[in-house]
């Protein structure tokens, strides 16, 4: 694995009102691996990936994607020079098919017209076992599809970086496995994956690092069942219980 750095955050904090949320995170991730980001809830795993993907402006230090400090840019110019996500709550245009729903993410986050936009598309769709449900109202999917969809809707913006957030929440075991089996083989195409997720075994079948958050710090980051075994870890996250 490549030791390039493609996306950092250098004493990131935020502030909602008085509610100090984020304490000076420093986190670094490499071109082509998985990052998994565990914690207990509130411990700001989701503010964290606002302030990456643009959503929420950090209330201090920066972020540097590529090379380049990316603080001024909102998030669609983010998601342009590659920086997608998914959402814990799937939410697509309920109206619109599966494939309109994909395009309307490649026209609005690569700015893909044409041709290009409909192979974007169509590729997203095939990735993610989407293609023969292609016409079907999003608000007819199930779970796992929605999931699909949000999972295709970012691909279709033709990512680098892939923020993932607890996509694997109310999945069957089975869907799970798929699920996993999914992202593994998106990182090993040379996608770079950041992905927050409490259901451990998913997670840990995927991520070559991991990082554990609480309190709006980085408690602890390293090979993935080192952190799990580590007693700040083990006391902060899973109750004092080893995983
Ligand atoms: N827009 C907001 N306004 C005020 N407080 C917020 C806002 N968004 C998040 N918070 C607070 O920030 C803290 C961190 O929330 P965040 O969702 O980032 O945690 P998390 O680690 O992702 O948790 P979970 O695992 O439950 O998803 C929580 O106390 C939350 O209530």
């Amino acid at each position: 694995m490549s030791q390039t750095v493609i996306l950092e955050a250098e004493g990131v904090c935020k502030h909602f009102g008085r509610l100090q949320v984020l304490h000076g995170v420093d986190l670094r991730l490499h071109r082509g691996e998985a990052l998994g980001v565990v914690g207990p809830n509130g411990a700001g795993k989701t503010t964290l990936f606002g302030v990456l993907a643009g959503t929420l402006p950090a209330s201090g230090g920066r972020v540097v994607f590529d090379g380049q400090a990316i603080d001024t840019w909102d998030a669609a110019r983010r998601c342009r020079a590659g920086i997608a996500r998914t959402h814990q709550v799937p939410r697509p245009f309920l109206g619109l098919s599966v494939y309109e729903n994909t395009l309307v993410a490649a026209q609005h986050g690569a700015a893909l017209r044409g041709h290009a936009a409909e192979a974007a598309v169509r590729h997203s769709l095939e990735r993610c076992g989407l293609a023969d449900l292609a016409q079907r109202p999003a608000a007819t999917l199930g779970l796992m599809d929605r999931k699909r969809l949000e999972l295709a809707r970012a691909l279709a913006t033709q990512p680098r970086v892939l923020l993932l957030d607890e996509i694997g929440g109310g999945l069957t075991e089975a869907e799970l496995h798929t699920l996993s089996a999914l992202v593994a083989s998106l990182r090993d195409e040379g996608l770079t994956v950041v992905w927050i997720e409490h259901v451990l075994h998913a997670l840990l079948k995927v991520v070559d690092r991991l990082v554990c958050m609480d309190a709006g710090t980085v408690l602890a980051q390293g090979e993935p069942h080192t952190v799990m075994g580590d007693p700040r870890v083990v006391e902060a996250y899973l109750g004092g219980v080893a995983a």
